[in-house]
Order: C-alpha cells, then structure tokens, then sequence
C-alpha cells in the first residue's frame, strides 16, 4: 500500500484500467502515471474515452477493471479528506444561479476550512480568487446572468476554491474568448508553479496542450498509445520537418527527418543559387494526426498497439 504523501509516490497510478457501457468496451487496457507537480494533458478523438478515465480517476464512475490509485487511495473508497485534496472542474455548474458568485465561493470555501493544514491553507481567499479567474466586476450578479465564458470562469474558480493537490480540468477552455483563454493559461502556469498543484486535462485545442503541458498522453482505441513531451512525441513521427527553399523563381519543398543534413546539402548543391529558405517543423497538430491515423490504420489488422511509441 503506498504511503499518500511521500513525494516519490505517483498521484495518480492506473493499471490495466478497463471500462465497458454494456457492450461498448471504451477503455481496454489504460496505464498511466502522473507525478507530483506535473501538468498531463489526455488527447484523443471523440468518444476516445477522456471523460470516462477522468470521472474513474475523480471517483465518479465506477471502473469494470483494473487498479486506480490517486492520492494514494483508491477514489471510489476516499473520503472527504481525500476529496477535499481534489479539485474538479466541471463541465458547467447549474446549481444555485441565484446566487452570486461571491457567495457560492465563499459558501464552497467553508466546506475546505476543517482541510486546512499549514502547509497547504485552505480555502483561498474569495477575493483573491475572484480576481484571479478575472470575476471581480462580477462577484455581486446572479450567476444566471454571467455569460457563458464568465460562468466557464467560475467553473474554474469553483474547482479551486479548496487550493487542490491535484487538479482535474476538463475541456476548461471550451468556449473561453482569446483573453480569457491566456489568463487561464496563466493561471494553470501559476498553480503549477506557485502552488506544486498536480493537473490532468483533457482538451482538443492542441496549441493549448503544447503550451500547457509536461507530458501529453494519446488515448485511442482503449488504450495510451503515445506518452512523452510534444517534442518527444514529435520525434517518433519520421518525416515530420519540411524544408522550403527557393532558387531564382523556382521554389521547392521537401520532408526530411534529418534537417541539418538535408540543408548542409542543399548548401553544398546550391549554396550560390538559394534565394529563400524556411524549415517548418512540423507542429503537435501534425504529430497528433499522424500517431491516431497512424493507429487506426494499423489497428484495422492489429487490435494492440504498443509499438507506436515504445
Ligand atoms: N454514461 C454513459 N453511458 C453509456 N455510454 C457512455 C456514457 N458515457 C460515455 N459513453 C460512451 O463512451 C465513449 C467514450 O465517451 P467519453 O465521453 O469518455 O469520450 P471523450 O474522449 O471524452 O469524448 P469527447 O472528446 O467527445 O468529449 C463514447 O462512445 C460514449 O458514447
């Protein structure tokens, strides 16, 4: 049984994870890890299974299979303490849209308050947070009032009001206008650097993973089938630099795997002659694409996978 709360323990540990709807087998087999303090972002397509592995691991949903540890404690059988480490940000909250936010914050904040320890206080301090998701202007209308985009913002408030451990971000940033969008960029940076806060978020905005996120993780058909940096899962994609050049009018455009190789070359070929010349790496969209094709391709003759990344 691991010790909750040595810092060498993953916060999240999940084997041989399964879960099925009936017949619908959805997750066939997730093993994944998350350390303390890392930021994981879950990509997949629709229906790939994100929502059913985040409400496992947040103790929503029961599993068919497999071992889930958060925390250090098995979610469907935490208790409060344990729930009070945890924060969750929901799709959208409907409860209480007569209330302000001001007042549902605060009237969240006191359920944290018995949580608190000197290390980690809780919960922070209403107006310090409502002025951090950018709600301030707002805190004294009914939230039945508040645009979508500011009640997205008190999502986000609500899922930290009791300062978590680790956080669980779903989409968060569906439906966020471009500012709104940075300042909660901003905000994810500064919980996990400020505060250690251990996040895991699922989102199809892959420019926001690749700014957001430590180690991306690629659900498909059931299982993780790509883990690592969005550099490194770049570079198990062979082919993925392009190199643009131009000679004279003329301009050309060639993939390679090796770009310092294939432009000393041009170099030497051309050197004189080159007018123009652009290296496009190629970005984590490209990769992304590329890995799930690459999976449902080989998945068509091959029901197991693991030799797309390891
Ligand atoms: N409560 C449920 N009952 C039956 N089937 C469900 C239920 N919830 C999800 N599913 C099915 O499980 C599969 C995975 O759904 P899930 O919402 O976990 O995927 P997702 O990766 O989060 O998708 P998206 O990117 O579209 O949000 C889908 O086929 C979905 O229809």
């Amino acid at each position: 049984m691991p010790r909750p709360d040595s810092p060498d323990d993953p916060v999240v540990d999940v084997r041989g994870l399964r879960m099925a709807y009936g017949t619908n087998e959805v997750l066939t087999g997730v093993d994944l890890t998350v350390s303390a303090g890392e930021v994981v972002c879950l990509l997949g397509p629709n229906g790939a299974g994100k929502t059913t592995t985040i409400e496992i691991l947040e103790g929503f949903r029961a599993p068919s299979a497999g071992t889930v540890r958060v925390l250090g404690k098995d979610p469907m059988r935490a208790g409060d303490a344990w729930r009070a480490r945890v924060g969750v940000v929901l799709q959208s909250w409907r409860d209480h849209a007569r209330w302000t936010p001001r007042r549902l914050l605060t009237q969240l904040g006191d359920y944290y308050a018995p949580y608190s320890t000197p290390e980690r206080p809780r919960p922070y301090e209403v107006g310090w947070l409502l002025d951090t998701v950018g709600l301030t202007e707002h805190a004294d209308r009914k939230i039945v009032g508040l645009s979508g985009g500011q009640r997205r913002r008190l999502d986000v408030a609500v899922g930290i009001i009791g300062r978590p451990e680790l956080l669980f971000l779903d989409e968060p940033t569906a439906g966020f206008d471009p500012q709104a969008r940075r300042d909660f960029h901003d905000l994810v940076h500064r919980l996990s650097d400020l505060e250690g806060t251990t996040i895991l978020l699922t989102t199809h905005d892959l420019a926001e993973a690749e700014k957001l996120a430590d180690r991306i993780l690629i659900l498909a058909g059931g299982r993780i089938v790509a883990d690592g940096s969005a550099d490194e899962l770049g570079r198990q994609v062979a082919g993925r630099s392009e190199v643009r050049w131009a000679c004279g009018a003329e301009r050309f455009v060639h993939p390679t795997d090796d770009v310092v190789a294939f432009v000393r070359r041009l170099f030497e070929q051309h050197g004189g002659e080159l007018t123009d010349l652009e290296v496009r790496r190629a970005s984590l969209e490209d990769t992304y694409l590329a890995m799930v094709q690459r999976f449902e391709s080989g998945a068509r003759t091959r029901p197991v996978l693991e030799e797309v990344v390891r």
